[in-house]
């Protein structure tokens, strides 16, 4: 779909890339001629994809969690030693359980926001201060979640998206100083890895939840690297600050929110 060379010679940094989305993010990228960098905390799982992914181009990796620090400043080290600059940032990873509200522990929200919220920006700002401000040129693709009517049975996550969502916007004014742009894509549900990590409730109203989306149907990986890619294109050379929703309207009309809080209380007091 898009001009083959679209990114020769681009560096790309894709967290979350050895699965579902992310690989998907990375797959494409290389297609297009980018040289990807994939980063996660899983380096068995993470070798074997960037193994696969080097079918299609340069593809390195680096076990990475991205809520640690000196992990984060060893990635960035490689980077500029392999590369010497980065041009793309996809912030991708997270995760996240569902949970209604009220059996949240500490530890379990502190665990998401870090992972969500924390990694994110983190991240964003060193490769900020190490590449894209010095090269006075820089991307950055923060892959957030359907906030828009809240997250009910994930609150936490609701919460850190929506932070990241407006550090989307924030960042945006603050780095044009910078020539950096900064988006962010919010997916619907997708059909992805991600999916099956997902427990018994959740995949007894899939069907459900599938027939309630206005275009009836889940979205798919490539749908969202497909935006990814016109996100981190010319093409979108003038779009920056705002949150791209690829859910089929799910924002709109997605049934019933509060199902799924229900169906996660009743599972919760039957274990
Ligand atoms: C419309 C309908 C469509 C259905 C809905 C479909 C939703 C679609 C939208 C989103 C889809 C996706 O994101 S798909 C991608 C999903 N993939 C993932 O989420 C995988 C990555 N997830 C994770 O790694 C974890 O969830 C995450 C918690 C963030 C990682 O944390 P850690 O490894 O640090 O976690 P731990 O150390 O094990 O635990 C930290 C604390 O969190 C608590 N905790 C961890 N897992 C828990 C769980 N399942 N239930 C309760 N509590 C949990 C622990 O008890 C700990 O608290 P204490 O016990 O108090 O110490
Ligand atoms: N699938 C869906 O319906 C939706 C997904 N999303 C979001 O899209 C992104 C990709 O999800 P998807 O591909 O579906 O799910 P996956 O579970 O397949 O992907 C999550 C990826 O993030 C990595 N990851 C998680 N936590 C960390 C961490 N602390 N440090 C580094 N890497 C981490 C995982 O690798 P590892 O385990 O090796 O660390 C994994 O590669 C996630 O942020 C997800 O929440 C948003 C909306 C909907």
């Amino acid at each position: 779909m898009f001009q083959k060379d679209l990114f020769k010679d681009k560096v790309v940094l894709v967290t979350g890339g050895r699965s579902g989305i992310g690989y998907a993010i990375s797959q494409m990228m290389l297609e297009l001629g980018a040289k990807v960098v994939i980063a996660s905390r899983k380096e068995d799982l993470l070798k074997q994809a960037a193994e696969e992914l080097s079918q299609y181009g340069e593809c390195s990796y680096l076990a990475c969690d991205i809520r640690e620090s000196d992990q984060r400043t060893a990635l960035m080290e490689k980077i500029k030693a392999d590369n010497g600059r980065l041009d793309i940032l996809v912030n991708n990873a997270g995760g996240q359980f569902p949970a209604p509200a009220e059996t949240i522990s500490e530890n379990g929200w502190d665990a998401v926001i870090n992972n969500n919220l924390n990694g994110t920006f983190h991240m964003s700002s060193l490769m900020a201060r190490h590449f894209f401000i010095p090269q006075k040129e820089g991307c950055i693709i923060n892959i957030i979640a359907n906030i828009y009517r809240g997250f009910p049975s994930m609150v936490h996550t609701g919460a850190a998206r929506a932070g990241v969502e407006n550090l989307t916007k924030t960042l945006a004014v603050e780095w044009g100083d910078y020539n950096i742009r900064v988006n962010a894509i919010a997916p619907g549900t997708i059909e992805s890895s991600g999916l099956d990590t997902y427990p018994k409730p959740v995949q007894d109203i899939l069907g459900e939840a599938r027939a309630a989306v206005p275009l009836k149907r889940f979205g798919t990986v490539t749908e969202i690297a497909n935006t990814t890619c016109f996100l981190a294109s010319p093409l979108a050379s003038y779009i920056s600050g705002v949150s791209l929703y690829v859910d089929g309207a799910q924002h709109l009309n997605g049934g019933d929110p509060m199902k799924l809080t229900r169906l996660m209380r009743a599972f919760t007091k039957s274990r």
